[in-house]
């Protein structure tokens, strides 16, 4: 069964964001996420293993993969053969648009500005991110651009934590937040999977409203 990438937020509350120094720590890392509970794992195209990261754990049991930081049109088509089932960009420009349709990978494109959510909707998404979500108002913006465009869905990312996160998801128009704070560095360095599985614990325990 396909899920939609409105089922895919629905399903997920946090989305990690997620960038690969060691393909070595790729696996590892999706486990320890998924123990505690956090399967949607964006995994970002930032460093050269996104994509082998992405195969690989696209492999691990109960992760649901999507691709982070897509820029360029043609890494749809490579991210949706290496296992990606949905991307996620900080921006949307014709280009992207057309390589999400016809690469058919769901796209998650970020916005930052009413007239962006209505340009993004006016090309069929109705499931945005708002990038960065911090700077452009946080809940104040996402409360703001509810009143007169209610029929988008927003996962903010940027500036995002486990103390902030609720209030986002407590907003009418947020299904889920995206945030690097699961993956920490120095844990992920030291190989300390039990205390990613504890960050994944807190987070998932995190429920839309
Ligand atoms: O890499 C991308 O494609 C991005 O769009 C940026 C990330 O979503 C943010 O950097 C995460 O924000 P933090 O949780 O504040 O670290």
């Amino acid at each position: 069964m396909t899920m939609s990438l409105l089922d895919i937020m629905r399903s997920a509350s946090v989305i990690p964001v997620i960038a690969i120094d060691d393909p070595a720590h790729a696996v590892p890392l999706a486990r320890a996420l998924v123990a505690g509970g956090i399967c949607v794992l964006e995994v970002t195209l930032r460093t050269p293993h996104g994509l082998g990261a992405i195969r690989a754990m696209a492999e691990v049991p109960g992760a649901i993969l999507g691709v982070g930081t897509l820029t360029q049109p043609d890494e749809f088509a490579a991210a949706r053969d290496a296992g990606a089932v949905f991307g996620v960009s900080p921006g949307l420009t014709p280009a992207l648009i057309e390589a999400s349709r016809k690469s058919g990978l769901a796209l998650l494109p970020g916005v930052m500005t009413p007239s962006e959510v209505m340009a993004a909707r006016e090309a069929g998404f109705r499931q945005l991110k708002l990038f960065p979500a911090v700077p452009a108002g946080g809940v104040g913006m996402l409360n703001a651009i509810g009143g007169p465009l209610p029929d988008v869905t927003f996962c903010p990312t940027g500036g995002i934590s486990i103390d902030t996160a609720p209030k986002f998801l407590a907003c009418k128009n947020v299904a889920c937040v995206g945030g690097s704070w699961l993956t920490p560095k120095d844990a992920i360095n030291a190989g300390d999977w039990a205390h990613i599985t504890e960050l994944a614990k807190a987070a998932s325990a995190l429920r839309v409203r």
